[in-house]
């Protein structure tokens, strides 16, 4: 056994159960305690290398114990286990200073090498100072428990101390306005303005004027001094959406802007501050437009420091019943009607549908079907019929959708392939391949009631590569 320590704290005795085995077989020492309590009189005359904490603990909350550990040696790692993956565990958890936070359920090896990565952290010596906990309660309703989400409230918590320009990736409707308000609101700015201009929605020769503001009679009909968006952003962020639109004459100006801090309105001599952190997002791959000359390499440079990827909603589709289930919520606010529940089996079809508009769309499927289905609990035949072809179309099915689905998949596969070619997709074998082992996967381990080895059998794979397949379908 090593030399190193790793104090792990739960009240639950099954936790500490696992992790003190899973940390022994990979040969790290470690000492468990049942409370919070009993850790902390063990810290007055020893010193574990890394502590591994539960959040919630009668005796003490984990962000409690985190901070007086701290306290104590600020340059203890300590690894916060949270019951939610949501984006204010992460938050919290990086602000309060923890060294990682891991969402339960976790996997326990992701847990060992989390904890082996603290440890190397430790060797390594390079022990930042740690902050004290913060006032940081902001809730944002981001929903997201897919792994690339939490990956998403990671890379947020990470740059909440920082105001680096982040580029943001994702198809249409994936949530980047959204994650682009979380990283400010999540920022040292969160006191100062917030503006999100879409680029594709603005005239090209009006841009500039948007951005930059005019003086009077710069052009015509430009009857009085107008401000920009940089200055009315000033001291906050500017999320510039459909980056890969914006007109080259006007990149080169935001790149100036950029590098010298200064900027001046159209038909302006006076030079004005630039104090504003730039997020930008796209649909499109930037890389490419760089490499067809559409997109000036050096802004993509600066722009590109921290790259965020949104996944579309199918490669999330745990995510679905909970994205569902708020905003059926939120469209009987709206509309001050009682709120409409999903059948499971609504929900599990809605789970299995390609959802090209991603989370907008499901978003107006939503408000749809507070207005138009006729119970409280949503059938599948109350659905939009537009989503009923469309599970035809990508052979999407549960039990129920098979009634409404007929016809041979085939054609329909060749049909959809058509439609993906003509439409100019590329990769289609690798996303269709995905969307078709999930649903055989989703559909066999229903049929045998998530029995693993038993669905494995039905379909023909091995069990390990069912466990495999699981993880990286995200199922
Ligand atoms: N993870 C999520 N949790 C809750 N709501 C979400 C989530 N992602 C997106 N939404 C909601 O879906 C809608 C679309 O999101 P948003 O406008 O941020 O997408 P977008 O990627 O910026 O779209 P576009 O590129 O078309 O502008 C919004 O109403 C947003 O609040």
């Amino acid at each position: 056994m090593s030399a190193t320590k790793v104090w792990i704290v739960d009240d639950d005795s099954s936790i500490r159960w696992v992790m003190e085995k899973a940390l022994a077989a990979a040969d790290i020492s470690n000492t468990s305690f049942e409370s919070p309590l009993d850790l902390l009189e063990a810290l007055k005359t020893d010193s574990p290398d890394v502590i591994v904490s539960d959040i919630r603990m009668p005796e003490m909350d984990g962000m409690e114990l985190l901070n007086q550990v701290h306290l104590h040696d600020a340059e203890i790692p300590v690894i916060i286990m949270t019951a939610h993956s949501d984006l204010d565990s992460a938050v919290n958890a990086y602000q309060s200073g923890a060294f990682e936070y891991l969402p339960k359920p976790f996997d326990i090896d992701d847990a060992v090498s989390l904890t082996q990565r603290a440890l190397s952290h430790v060797k390594e010596n390079s022990k930042k100072k740690r902050n004290r906990p913060s006032d940081s309660s902001i809730s944002t309703d981001i929903i997201g428990e897919a792994p690339a989400m939490q990956e998403v409230f990671r890379a947020i918590g990470r740059l909440s101390r920082s105001s680096i320009s982040v580029l943001i990736n994702g198809q249409s409707g994936t949530g980047k306005e959204l994650v682009a308000r979380a990283l400010h609101k999540h920022s040292p700015r969160k006191d100062k303005t917030f503006i999100a201009l879409n680029m594709a929605a603005i005239p090209n020769d009006l841009i500039e004027s948007e951005l930059f503001g005019h003086e009077k009679g710069a052009f015509t009909g430009a009857n009085a001094v107008r401000e920009g968006r940089f200055e009315q952003a000033n001291g906050g962020s500017l999320f510039l959406d459909e980056i890969g639109d914006m007109p080259l004459q006007v990149q080169t100006r935001l790149l100036r802007v950029l590098s010298d801090g200064q900027f001046y309105r159209v038909g302006g001599r006076q030079p004005l501050n630039a104090d504003v952190r730039i997020i930008a997002a796209t649909h499109q791959d930037l890389e490419k437009l760089v490499a067809d000359g559409k997109f000036r390499e050096d802004l993509f440079h600066r722009l590109n420091v921290i790259r965020v990827h949104l996944p579309p909603l199918c490669e999330r589709s745990q995510d679905i019943p909970k994205l569902a289930a708020q905003f059926l919520k939120q469209a009987a606010k709206e509309m001050s009607v009682e709120e409409k529940r999903l059948s499971v089996e609504a929900s599990e079809y809605l789970s299995n549908l390609p959802w090209p508009g991603n989370v907008r769309q499901l978003e107006n499927t939503c408000r749809w079907l507070t207005v138009m289905a006729s119970g409280q609990e949503i059938l599948i035949a109350d659905l939009p019929p537009e989503l009923l072809t469309s599970a035809e179309s990508t052979g999407a099915t549960t039990n129920q959708a098979t009634q409404v689905i007929t016809g041979d998949w085939q054609s329909q596969l060749t049909n959809w392939v058509d439609a993906e070619l003509n439409a100019g997709k590329n990769d289609i074998l690798d996303n269709a391949l995905a969307i078709f082992e999930t649903i055989m996967l989703k559909r066999a381990l229903h049929h045998t009631m998530g029995h693993k080895q038993e669905a494995a059998k039905r379909l023909g794979w091995g069990r390990n590569t069912i466990t495999r397949k699981m993880k990286e379908l995200n199922i």
